[in-house]
C-alpha cells in the first residue's frame, strides 16, 4: 500500500508567470511546482524578481501572463492570478510576511496575534455589534484565538512578553513575531520574504528550527525568499533559482548547489567577482574551478 504521508503533493503550481512593468520584465515565462507540506526557496541575486513573483502569488500584483493555481490538500482550488489580494488570504489562506517589519509596533505582542485572527472573530460576533457584546459563539471565537495566539507565542518563545509592545521587542523577535502572526491565521502557504536577514548565527538557526517545525508538525507548505544560503541548504526540500527574472534552475539543494548556471548567476558572466561570503561557503570549491575552468577555456 502506498504510504500517502510520503507522496508529494502539488500545493502551489506556477505556470508561465510572466510580469511586466512598462518595459522592465521583472518576471519571464516562470514555471514551477511547489508541494504541499514542503518548504521550497526561491533564491536569485538582487533584482532577480523573487519579491515580484511573492507579489503576483499573494495578489498585490496581478501577472500580465500565467496561471497560479494552489490546491488545498482537501482539493479545493483557487486560481490565484484572479482572486484581490484580500481573498487570497482570508479564502485561499495565503499568508506572507514582508522584507520590511510590519508589526501593529503600539499593540502588545498578544493582541497583533488576537488581531491576526480577526476574521475568525467578525464571522462568530454574526457581523453585528450585538454578537460582539453578548453571542456565546462570539466568547468561544475569542477564547479560542487567545488559546492559539498563546500557542504561537510560545512555539516563538515569546510567551513572556505577550504584554510588551510589539515595538519594544528585540529585532530578532519580532522577525519571530510577525511569523507567529502569519500562522495564527493557519494558512496552507505561508510566503516568506526574507525572514533571516538581520539576524545573528544563533538567530538564523533559530529560526531554521522553527520553519521545519511549521512544515513537519503543522503540515503547511512554505514558500522562502531567503539570500543566507545556510539557511536555504540545510532546510529547503526544493529550491528554485531566479536570474533576470527567469528561472535558470530548479532541483533539490544538492542538484543547485552543483549547478554551473547558478554559479556563474552568482559571480557574473565575465567578471573576477568574488563570490559573496555566504553563497562560497556553501556553493562546492570543486564546482567553482569547473566554472573558472570553462571561462578560462572559454
Ligand atoms: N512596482 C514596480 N514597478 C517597476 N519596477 C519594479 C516594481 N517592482 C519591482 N520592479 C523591478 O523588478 C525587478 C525585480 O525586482 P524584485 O524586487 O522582484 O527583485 P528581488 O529578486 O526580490 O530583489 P532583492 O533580492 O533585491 O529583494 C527589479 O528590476 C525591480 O526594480
Amino acid at each position: 500500500m502506498t504510504d500517502l504521508s510520503m507522496t508529494k503533493t502539488p500545493l502551489l503550481t506556477v505556470e508561465h508567470l510572466t510580469m511586466r512593468f512598462g518595459g522592465l520584465v521583472a518576471n519571464s515565462d516562470v514555471s514551477f511546482v511547489a508541494n504541499n507540506a514542503e518548504i521550497t526557496a526561491i533564491i536569485g541575486p538582487n533584482g532577480a524578481g523573487k519579491t515580484t513573483l511573492f507579489n503576483c502569488i499573494t495578489g498585490f500584483y496581478t501577472p500580465t501572463v500565467g496561471r497560479l493555481t494552489l490546491r488545498h490538500p482537501d482539493g479545493k482550488e483557487f486560481l490565484l492570478e484572479r482572486m484581490p489580494g484580500y481573498r487570497i488570504s482570508q479564502q485561499a489562506s495565503v499568508a506572507r510576511t514582508f522584507q520590511n517589519i510590519r508589526l501593529f509596533g503600539g499593540m502588545s505582542v498578544l493582541e497583533n496575534l488576537v488581531v491576526a485572527q480577526h476574521n475568525k472573530l467578525i464571522r462568530a460576533s454574526g457581523f453585528s455589534i450585538a454578537g460582539l457584546l453578548g453571542l456565546p459563539s462570539y466568547r468561544k471565537a475569542e477564547s479560542e484565538a487567545i488559546d492559539l495566539a498563546k500557542y504561537w507565542l510560545d512555539r516563538v518563545r515569546l510567551l513572556d512578553f505577550a504584554d510588551w509592545s510589539a515595538g519594544n521587542l528585540p529585532y530578532g523577535a519580532q522577525r519571530r513575531l510577525e511569523i507567529a502572526r502569519a500562522m495564527c491565521t493557519e494558512p496552507v502557504l505561508l510566503c516568506l520574504d526574507e525572514p533571516a536577514a538581520g539576524l545573528n548565527p544563533r538567530e538564523s538557526g533559530e529560526l531554521a528550527e522553527l520553519l521545519t517545525f511549521i512544515r513537519d508538525d503543522h503540515k503547511t507548505g512554505v514558500l522562502l525568499i531567503e539570500h543566507d544560503m545556510s539557511v536555504v541548504m540545510r532546510i529547503s526540500d526544493h529550491v528554485v533559482v531566479l536570474d533576470y527574472g527567469r528561472k535558470i534552475s530548479d532541483g533539490d539543494p544538492a542538484f543547485v548547489k552543483n549547478d554551473p548556471a547558478v554559479i556563474r548567476a552568482y559571480l557574473g558572466e565575465d567578471e573576477d567577482a568574488e563570490l559573496p561570503a555566504e553563497v562560497a561557503n556553501d556553493l562546492p570549491e570543486v564546482a567553482q574551478n569547473d566554472v573558472k575552468r570553462a571561462e578560462e577555456g572559454a
